[in-house]
């Protein structure tokens, strides 16, 4: 990859706070224009390390390169071409939706047009033309995060960081955003983006880093990740409570590989109907049982020995 393709790079970037390490030496490249993920469950060190990509929390070691800047020396000049997005919405809620981004426009040092022509764009972007006038208290979870993000991108950044950006919202409102987010990658926007939700990353994401406890644990696209690390399919075995530990020997060499849940047990498989047919010759008789594809969920299993989300 040639240097002018690499929006970001980072070697042995690290983060601590007094004795703790929160980021340990992580290894990233980030390409101009792709959909970039962080992707590890709370306390990964995803947020620590956004904050040092968006300059606002220097690093404790390593080396760091946005848009070919060092932040250590360029911070303004690096933060002009980014847009923040971070994980709470930090709007002026008395203010209304169209002010919101006046605010910001000018807080950027956009001329009176600029921000009239920049709040237009953004507004129709955001889906929130029909309610420039209202106040931002009452929208809805999934219209103020739309409005954060179109906040910004007052200043038609290159580059979108963006701190978990759908957490709390419904499936419904998260799929609205997403489609914004793809809108914008069309348009040539470079995303990063942290999240702990699977599904994100691999609905958003051309490639990630898989976090945990501050190391860059797998890296690929979401599909390449799958591949490398888990089956084609799986099948997810339930039980009553006190009997899974009683059939746990009968399933070991039902598939490739097993993971024992609290609540369930994983066989993992390239034929999930096959291995679920050979269960039921074993005369074993799950509650319930369902064949499904490998997520990244998955994955990080594999990985780690621990779900994404407790
Ligand atoms: N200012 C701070 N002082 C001390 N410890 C911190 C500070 N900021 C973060 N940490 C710790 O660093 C670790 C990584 O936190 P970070 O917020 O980067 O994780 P994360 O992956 O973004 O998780 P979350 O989604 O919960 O924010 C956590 O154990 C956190 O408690």
């Amino acid at each position: 990859m040639s240097d002018d393709d690499v929006l970001l790079r980072a070697r042995g970037l690290t983060k601590t706070f007094g004795d703790f390490t929160a980021v340990d030496g992580i290894d990233v490249e980030v390409r101009r224009g792709e959909a970039f993920g962080f992707l590890g469950p709370n306390g990964a060190g995803k947020s620590s390390t956004m904050r040092m990509i968006g300059c606002v929390s220097p690093a404790s070691g390593g080396e760091l390169r946005i848009l070919g800047l060092d932040p250590a020396s360029d911070g303004p000049a690096i933060r002009a071409r980014l847009g923040v997005c971070p994980q709470k919405d930090i709007l002026d809620e008395d203010l209304s939706v169209e002010d919101n981004l006046h605010v910001y426009g000018r807080f950027f040092g956009l001329s009176r047009s600029e921000v009239r022509e920049r709040t237009t764009a953004l507004l129709d972007f955001a889906q929130l033309t029909e309610r420039r006038h209202d106040r931002v208290e009452p929208l809805s979870g999934g219209m103020k995060r739309r409005l954060t993000i179109a906040r910004s991108l007052i200043n038609n950044p290159e580059v979108l960081l963006l701190d978990e950006p759908t957490t709390g919202l419904d499936p419904q409102a998260r799929h609205v955003l997403w489609d914004r987010l793809f809108r914008l990658k069309r348009q040539g926007v470079t995303l990063i983006i942290t999240t702990h939700y699977m599904d994100e990353a691999e609905q958003l994401c051309d490639r990630l880093v898989v976090m945990d406890k501050g190391r860059i644990v797998a890296q690929g696209s979401p599909r390449g990740l799958i591949e490398e690390h888990s089956t084609r399919e799986v099948l997810e075995l339930r039980f009553d409570p006190d009997e899974q530990a009683g059939h746990l020997d009968a399933l070991a060499d039902v598939g490739e590989r097993v993971e024992v849940l609290p609540d369930r047990v994983l066989v993992y498989t390239a034929d999930g109907d096959a291995a679920l047919a050979t269960v039921h010759a074993r005369g074993i008789r799950p509650v319930s049982s369902l064949v499904r594809r490998s997520t990244l969920e998955d994955v990080f299993l594999h990985l780690t020995g621990r779900t994404l989300v407790d």
